[in-house]
């Protein structure tokens, strides 16, 4: 009987052999995961979330691993009603205390999709075009957790020993902010955590073409400006004209965040905003970064910035504001002729260092307030501040890098770019301050991915690639001294 073998590199040949041979079985499962509608932003559909997390705990096990769905207790919502989280998965596969313990973030929640948003295929049925995985959470961020999990089964198929120890942490609601996963990260970092040694997540997308490594993301604060005004909605033909309306304030105090520039009109908010350094600087110019593909897989004709560095720099280091809704607003199709009666703008600020999102609160409470106050509408204000995630940057030094870098080569046989990440794992930074371990992003998203967007895909390649890169990663991670 073959005996477990430890890994050396001409085992790596075996695993990506095998990984190359199981890809359609890799594919399928994808298929059967996206097809899972978990979506966070509805807690109506937060059934499918639980659905999804125990669809992973059964994968898990089916690896040996022994899984928790560890409790979160209960959120308040916006209309005050109280709703219970899903639960958070807790694995680990069988440990050897001479190995180095490497725990893995991932989340099976994905945004909202609908086939009327502009689809092309259903957004639930993962759908292969052209090499391209198209479906809702291929991307963000279903297959690179699958791909990790089928990268422990590769070693485990070809009875390889996995060179390290393995712990996962799973989520199903980071796209509604990890809501009360900080907590739970507090009480378990005397035990779950205190064996871990690095941590690592796959939660964003290249740059370009070429692989890369991420050592930073955009924290995000997101408000809810609210609006009510008359007792109920009313008929705009009798009313319009004698009443102060509550979209057209909201629509005033929307219109005063952000300028067509880009630049946000909060007087404080830029200040606490870290200067460039020079060495910062030069950074920039070393990423590969083609501006013209960019616009045309955006579809825009032009960017707020004209050079490779200041599109980077605002999509990285920058604060941006985005908009991006309106609640109980009329959106249907059709020519309704109501006032609502009150209204909820959404828009959200992504943080950067030395941003604190409890002075952002603050200032952005007391800029719109103002804005409102000088309106001289009766109507009433609230503003709510329901995510606030800080940015997280990390130390290039770090050994986790050595061996990101040394698993890209291996299997893209390029160097990688160190990148930074406009979005947000609202995650990340609270690991680093309290379990303080090693933190890298290692991602196998493409740059044309189009993560929360309408057709977000994942090509084959990226995924089963990733799938090796992973592989190579657990390999290069055991060759670091153990520290
Ligand atoms: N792939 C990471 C991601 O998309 N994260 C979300 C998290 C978030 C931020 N605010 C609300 N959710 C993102 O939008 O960056
Ligand atoms: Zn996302
Ligand atoms: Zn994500």
């Amino acid at each position: 009987m073959q005996t477990t073998a430890e890994v050396s590199g001409s085992g790596l040949d075996l695993i990506f052999k095998y990984i190359d041979e199981q890809q359609n079985e890799f594919v399928q499962e994808l298929k059967e995961w996206v097809a899972i509608p978990s979506d966070s932003s509805d807690p109506q559909a937060w059934d499918e979330i639980v659905r999804m997390l125990n669809v992973t705990a059964d994968k898990i096990k089916t690896l040996g691993g022994n899984v928790e769905l560890a409790d979160l207790g209960s959120q308040k919502m916006p209309n005050g009603q109280s709703v219970h989280l899903p639960p958070v998965i807790l694995a680990e596969l069988k440990k050897d205390p001479k190995k180095p313990t490497l725990c893995i973030y991932g989340h099976v929640d994905v945004q909202p999709a609908k086939k009327e948003d502009g689809w092309t295929t259903d957004p639930y049925t993962l759908t292969e075009i052209n090499g391209n995985l198209y479906g809702r959470g291929a991307s963000d961020n279903k297959g690179p957790v699958l791909a990790w999990l089928h990268a422990v089964e590769a070693y485990q198929a070809l009875k390889q020993e996995i060179p390290v120890n393995i712990k996962f942490i799973i989520e199903g609601m980071e796209e509604a902010g990890s809501n009360g996963l900080d907590t739970l990260t507090e009480q378990r970092n005397m035990t779950f955590f205190s064996d871990v040694d690095y941590i690592v997540i796959s939660d964003n997308i290249w740059i370009s073409k070429k692989p890369a490594l991420t050592y930073g993301t955009r924290g995000n604060c997101y408000f809810f400006v609210e609006v009510e005004g008359q007792k109920q909605d009313m008929h705009s033909g009798v009313f319009g004209g004698s009443i102060h309306e509550a979209m057209t304030d909201l629509i005033a105090v929307l219109d005063s965040l952000v300028d067509s520039s880009g630049h946000i009109l909060i007087p404080a908010i830029n200040k606490a905003v870290a200067p460039l350094t020079e060495e910062e600087k030069k950074r920039y110019q070393g990423i590969e970064f083609d501006l013209e593909a960019h616009k045309k897989d955006c579809g825009v004709t032009k960017f707020l910035f004209d050079t490779k560095e200041e599109i980077l720099q605002h999509r990285w280091r920058y604060p941006s504001l985005s908009i991006h809704g309106i609640e109980g607003a009329f959106f249907e199709t059709g020519t309704k002729t109501v006032i609502p009666r009150k209204v909820i703008g959404k828009f959200s600020i992504r943080q950067v260092p030395n941003m604190d999102p409890s002075e952002v609160e603050k200032q952005v409470t007391e800029y719109l307030h103002k804005v409102f106050a000088e309106r001289n509408s009766p109507n009433q204000l609230k503003v709510t501040m329901p995510i606030s995630a800080k940015p997280w940057v990390a130390d290039v030094s770090d050994p986790q890098f050595v061996a990101g870098r040394r698993a890209v080569q291996t299997v893209f046989g390029v160097d990688p770019d160190l990148i930074c990440e406009g979005s947000t794992i609202p995650i990340a930074r609270n690991f680093q301050d309290v379990t303080g371990k090693s933190i890298m992003m290692l991602p196998i998203g493409g740059a044309d991915d189009g993560e929360h967007s309408q057709n977000e895909k994942m090509s084959r390649s990226n995924y089963i690639q990733g799938t090796k890169l992973f592989a190579a990663f657990f390999y290069e991670l055991s060759q670091l001294p153990h520290i």
